[in-house]
Order: C-alpha cells, then sequence, then structure tokens
C-alpha cells in the first residue's frame, strides 16, 4: 500500500506486472508529439510561508521572515502579465502557513481574512479582474480548502512528487503520499482540472517513479481530470547541492510518464530546469507556463527560456509551437468549468477576445 493512504482510505491498487512492464519502456518505445504548447503566465508567491522543510526547496522562509503579498503587488503584477499578453495567474505558495508564522496569520486577520485560502479567494478575483486566468498550486488541500477556492480557478494543480517516503521530505512536518494523492482526489470529485507530476531525483527510485505514474492514472481513470503530469528535474540551489538527474534518467522517466499515462494527458516538462530540446522525442508535448513578466519564484536562479527559444525547440523537433490557456482546450464548455470563468473566456473584453483567440487558433502555430 501506497505510504499514508490508509489515512484517507484511497485503495490504489497498482499490479506488479503494471510495475514491470511500465519499467521495460525506453525512449524509442514512445512516439514524438505533433506540437508543443506553452502557457504565459506571471507567478504569484502568495507566502513564502510554509508548514513544511522540504530539503530542495529554496522557496520557504523560517517564521518571522515569511512574506506575504499585498492586494496591490498581486493587482500591479496581474496588471503587466495581461499587458505582456499573459493569460494564466499562477498562485505558487507554501503549505498551510499555520501557527508557527503568527506574523503571517496577524498580517491575513488585519486585512480581514481567518486563513490563507480566504486571501486566495480575493487574489483569484483580482486576477480575473486584470485579465488572467488563476491557476492555484498551494500544496495539499483538504475538501474543504479547495472547494472554497475551486468556482474561481480555471484549474488547479499540485505536484504528487513521489508515492515513497523520501529523507527529502523527511523529519516530523512532511508532505506525504497519502496526502498528495488525497488531494488528487479531492480535485477529482470536484471536477477541477488539475496538474500534477513527479519531482525526479529526490531519492525515489525506478520502482517508485513507475508506482507514482501509475498512481496518476489510476486517479485519471476513476475521475477523468487529470490534464497534463509535469516531469520535473530537482535542481541544485543553496538548500539542495545534491545531484540533479542525467539525461538518461531525464529521457527513460520521461517515456515512461508517456506510456503511462492515456494520450488526452499531456506530459510536461519545464524548459529552465529540464533540457527539453533532449526529450521532444521521449513523448513531450507541453513546456508549461513561461513567464516574460516575473521569474520562478521557485528556483529563481533558473531563467525562464524566451519565447525564441521555445520556437528553436520545437523547430528542431520539426513540430509547430502552440499557446494554451492554463485549462486545456478540452475541458472549456464542456461543463468542466465554473460560471464565473467560463463568463470570463466568453466574455467581451479584451482579455476574453485573447483567451478566445488561443483556443480557435488549436493546433496552427504561433504566429511569431
Ligand atoms: O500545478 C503545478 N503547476 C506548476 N507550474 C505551472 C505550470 O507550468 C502551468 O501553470 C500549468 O501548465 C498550467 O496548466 C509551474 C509554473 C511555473 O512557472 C513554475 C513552477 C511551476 C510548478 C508547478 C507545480 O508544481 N504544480
Ligand atoms: C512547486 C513544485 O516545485 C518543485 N520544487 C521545489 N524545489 C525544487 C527544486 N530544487 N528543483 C525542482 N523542483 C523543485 C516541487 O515539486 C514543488 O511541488
Ligand atoms: C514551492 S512549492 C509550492 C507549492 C506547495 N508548497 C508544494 O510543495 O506543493
Ligand atoms: S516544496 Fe512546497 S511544501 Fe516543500 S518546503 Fe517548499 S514550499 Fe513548502
Amino acid at each position: 500500500m501506497i505510504s499514508g493512504t490508509d489515512a484517507y482510505d484511497i485503495a490504489i491498487d497498482i499490479s506488479d506486472d503494471d510495475v514491470e512492464r511500465l519499467l521495460s519502456v525506453m525512449p524509442e518505445d514512445v512516439e514524438s508529439a505533433s506540437a508543443l504548447s506553452y502557457c504565459r503566465n506571471v507567478f504569484l508567491p502568495l507566502t513564502t510561508a510554509c508548514r513544511y522543510t522540504c530539503t530542495y526547496c529554496t522557496y520557504y522562509d523560517p517564521p518571522g521572515q515569511a512574506e506575504l503579498m499585498d492586494r496591490e503587488e498581486i493587482r500591479e503584477t496581474c496588471r503587466r502579465g495581461a499587458e505582456a499578453g499573459c493569460t494564466e495567474a499562477l498562485f505558487t505558495f507554501g503549505d498551510d502557513p499555520d501557527e508557527r508564522y503568527t506574523a503571517v496569520h496577524d498580517q491575513l486577520a488585519e486585512w480581514g481574512h481567518d486563513s490563507i485560502h480566504e486571501y486566495l479567494r480575493e487574489a483569484c478575483e483580482i486576477a480575473l479582474e486584470e485579465g488572467l486566468l488563476p491557476h492555484a498550486n498551494p500544496g495539499d488541500q483538504t475538501r474543504e480548502q479547495m472547494a472554497h477556492v475551486a468556482d474561481l480557478n480555471a484549474s488547479m494543480g499540485v505536484m504528487l512528487e513521489t508515492t515513497t517516503e523520501v529523507q527529502a521530505h523527511g523529519g516530523p512536518r512532511s508532505k506525504n503520499p497519502g496526502q498528495r494523492l488525497n488531494t488528487l482526489r479531492v480535485a477529482g470529485e470536484l471536477g477541477v482540472p488539475f496538474t500534477t507530476g513527479i519531482l525526479v531525483g529526490i531519492g525515489e527510485d525506478w520502482h517508485h517513479r513507475a508506482e507514482s505514474l501509475l498512481a496518476i492514472r489510476e486517479m485519471h481513470e476513476r475521475y477523468g481530470h487529470i490534464q497534463e503530469v509535469i516531469v520535473q528535474p530537482v535542481v541544485k540551489n543553496e538548500r539542495w547541492q545534491g545531484d540533479s538527474p542525467d539525461l538518461a534518467t531525464m529521457r527513460r522517466v520521461t517515456a515512461m510518464a508517456r506510456a503511462a499515462l492515456p494520450e488526452a494527458v499531456s506530459v510536461q516538462v519545464p524548459p529552465n530546469l529540464a533540457p527539453a530540446r533532449d526529450l521532444t522525442d521521449c513523448g513531450i508535448d507541453d513546456l508549461g507556463g513561461v513567464s516574460p513578466v516575473t521569474v520562478d519564484h521557485i528556483n529563481p536562479e533558473y531563467e525562464w527560456p524566451a519565447l525564441q527559444e521555445l520556437t528553436a525547440v520545437a523547430e528542431a523537433a520539426e513540430v509547430p509551437l502552440t499557446e494554451r490557456l492554463p485549462v486545456y482546450d478540452r475541458f472549456v464548455g464542456d461543463g468542466w468549468l465554473s460560471k464565473p470563468i467560463e463568463a470570463a473566456i466568453g466574455a467581451d473584453t479584451d482579455a476574453g477576445e485573447r483567451f478566445r483567440s488561443i483556443l480557435d487558433r488549436g493546433v496552427n502555430p504561433v504566429a511569431r
């Protein structure tokens, strides 16, 4: 049984045969995609407070130093993003800033909020007002937390990371696979188009990689809500001095992701962390969120490639580069999205026109 799932009563049945079969998949066994997509976003690190202390993470600040973005900063960043043609407001921040962070709690209270999710709701409203579609990744979420903000998000996400317990998550307060899988299940039950993925190189072995991908497939088979799976290499930073997975590892695990998942689910590698150019023949069809406006606040030393570089990756693979929204096309107008999100996409505004022109373009190449 996958660790921690008993606490949530998630029966995930992965057979040894399936694991073995996936372990035999190599890059030459998968087909290359016929196009590569990407999404233009702004990154909004709502708070650097986090209840966990993952050893690979340079993002979180200790209590006393953690910050909270104020409404004006949120609005200003979204406005700059919309002006630069972005479609996504990516809210990615520390899990459940709890009582260890009294300053954060007090600041939220002063702004009239009991919890970070209440504040996230307001932040999503601001993003929508400024012409962006919210995609929030607040880490693990309970059903109540997710239900509180789901109708103001075009899609949401959390990285599964891995189904095994690793030292990198160790200590008394740690991410656990059961909690992450429960978040995927809650998203399925609430009908939220969802992004997830695995973090490669944090102490898991090949068996765990296969198991993680199969667990994601199983969740998708139940609910149909997984839109993309990110295959993310852990990268060096001031807190993580360990190795990053080598190219051969990334090629094999990316091909495994492609083979494990149904065709409708995209396989993404982040082009600022992974050697995307050398992975296009391993089944990837997406290059994730890229920002012309903000840095990657999780790995600020790793710059976003310019649009030109993405075009070059696609050209080398001899496929078109296409822009997409933070929610994949098949979920739009199909009963998955809330009224406010469908209204934003259908609106008679500059932003609405921008969203629809991206949908209308379909698989045509980006014209620039
Ligand atoms: O759901 C997630 N999306 C993440 N994304 C978002 C993802 O690239 C796009 O927002 C999705 O593809 C939207 O569909 C990131 C985007 C960045 O710019 C930087 C880091 C991440 C990391 C995650 C992530 O951990 N989980
Ligand atoms: C938002 C996501 O960022 C990822 N993340 C956090 N730290 C690193 C790192 N050093 N390298 C790669 N990915 C990282 C985790 O997978 C987290 O879920
Ligand atoms: C910098 S990580 C951001 C999202 C969340 N804290 C997670 O780990 O999933
Ligand atoms: S990766 Fe996410 S959960 Fe882990 S310490 Fe960083 S912010 Fe917190």
